[in-house]
């Protein structure tokens, strides 16, 4: 459907601040430079793509992430990608980030050619492409969002940088982001992720709400799996205020089952009143993915990402399934050694069985 979508345009690199020229030139000397720079946490800027910029999670993301929340005081080398048809649209959002004065805010370059706009990229923000509407699942979406996926997978191999990290968003999160990694073959699998902490920022909301307690007592719920109604939200290794949460809240009917398929269809409850998928919420779990997975999660406590599968609790390897992980330095680690009950294995195998069949229908064309 976007192959129509084929004439770019190009954009300006917008310097920004006071000296926009010295900026402009200070912009290209970076990117020059940057081809030859390893990115490390010590260096005091960070390129950032983020792709769909014109449209609503964009739109919600861009203030959070320039005010520091995903990774703190870094100057952010923003470059908004979007299709030729939302130029005008992009460029009300890029005056608008012009009026919101952002400290951190380096430079900005807007555009439709991701071959640009992914040039030297630290992080790319995979937004871009098709919402679902009301009576589709989220997998309707692999034919026209997955082709997105190949070309600017094909984009991210040639010009990324190698220690680019990509986050996928974009439905059906982790199948697409399965793409892009299997597409962007020269940058380690290890740096691809989709986004399944909306999923688990519901699940510790949902016991938070049950418990009578604050969000902050709550720890270690795990999402298993695909982001779509065959997740897996698990609270067997979570607690509440300490106490084990299947003893706190003493309800294993609730817990078997409204609960999960609450928070498996949390996403089509906000579709059917919002008349529109989620937005708010989705930009702000975009920050605590992103702002986890480069500071790091607390000692003894872990969240949700959808990852590269290696073999880890039986699921074959080579799908980007939601695991439990810690992370530091902007690398993550699976969970390990923790006891899966028969109830969850079943559960995990459902979703598992999903992301296989997702899998085969993207490859086979
Ligand atoms: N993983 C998650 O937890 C969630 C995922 N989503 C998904 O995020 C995606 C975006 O949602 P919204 O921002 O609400 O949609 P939206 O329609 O407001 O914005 C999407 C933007 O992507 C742009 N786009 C389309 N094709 C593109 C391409 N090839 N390159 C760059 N940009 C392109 C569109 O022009 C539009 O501006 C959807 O696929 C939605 O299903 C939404 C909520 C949660
Ligand atoms: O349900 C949708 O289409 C949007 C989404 O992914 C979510 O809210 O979890």
């Amino acid at each position: 459907m976007f192959s129509k979508f084929s004439q770019y345009f190009t954009k300006k690199t917008f310097g920004y601040g006071s000296l926009s020229l010295l900026s402009l030139v200070g912009i290209n000397h970076q990117l020059q430079k940057s081809k030859t720079t390893v990115y490390s946490k010590e260096n005091d800027e960070i390129n950032v793509c983020v792709t769909g910029a014109a449209g609503q999670i964009g739109y919600a993301f861009l203030p959070l992430l320039l005010t520091g929340q995903c990774f703190g005081d870094k100057k952010i080398n923003l470059r908004l990608l979007d299709v030729p048809q939302a130029e005008s649209i992009l460029q009300g959002v890029e005056l608008e980030l012009q009026d919101g004065a952002y400290p951190l805010l380096k430079s900005i370059k807007t555009g439709s050619n991701e071959s640009i706009l992914f040039q030297d990229v630290d992080v790319a923000v995979f937004i871009g492409g098709f919402p679902r509407k009301p009576g589709m699942e989220r997998k309707d979406l692999l034919t026209i969002n997955g082709n997105i996926f190949k070309k600017q997978g094909q984009a991210l191999d040639t010009v990324a940088k190698k220690t680019c990290k990509s986050l996928v968003v974009a439905n059906p999160a982790n199948t697409n982001c399965l793409i892009l990694a299997e597409t962007a073959k020269s940058i380690p699998k290890q740096n691809f992720s989709a986004l399944t902490r909306l999923d688990h920022n519901r699940a510790i909301s949902q016991i938070a709400l049950k418990a009578g307690c604050s969000i902050t007592d709550v720890k270690n719920v795990i999402i298993w799996g695909n982001h779509s109604t065959t997740q897996y939200p698990d609270v067997n290794h979570g607690t509440v205020l300490g106490k084990r949460i299947r003893q706190f809240i003493n309800d294993e009917a609730y817990l078997n089952n409204a609960f999960i398929e609450r928070v498996q269809k949390r996403g089509g409850e906000v579709l059917a009143a919002r008349k529109n998928s989620s937005v708010m919420s989705a930009a702000n779990a975009v920050k605590d993915h992103l702002h986890d997975w480069y500071f790091g999660t607390k000692s003894g406590e872990f969240v949700s990402m959808a990852v590269y599968s290696d073999g880890s609790y039986g699921v074959p390897k080579g799908l980007i399934f939601s695991y439990p992980v810690t992370c530091s330095n902007f690398n993550y680690k699976i969970v390990q050694g923790l006891n899966i009950d028969e109830f969850s294995k079943e559960k995990i195998r459902i979703t598992t069985e999903e992301l296989l069949s997702e899998k085969a229908d993207a490859f086979s064309a």
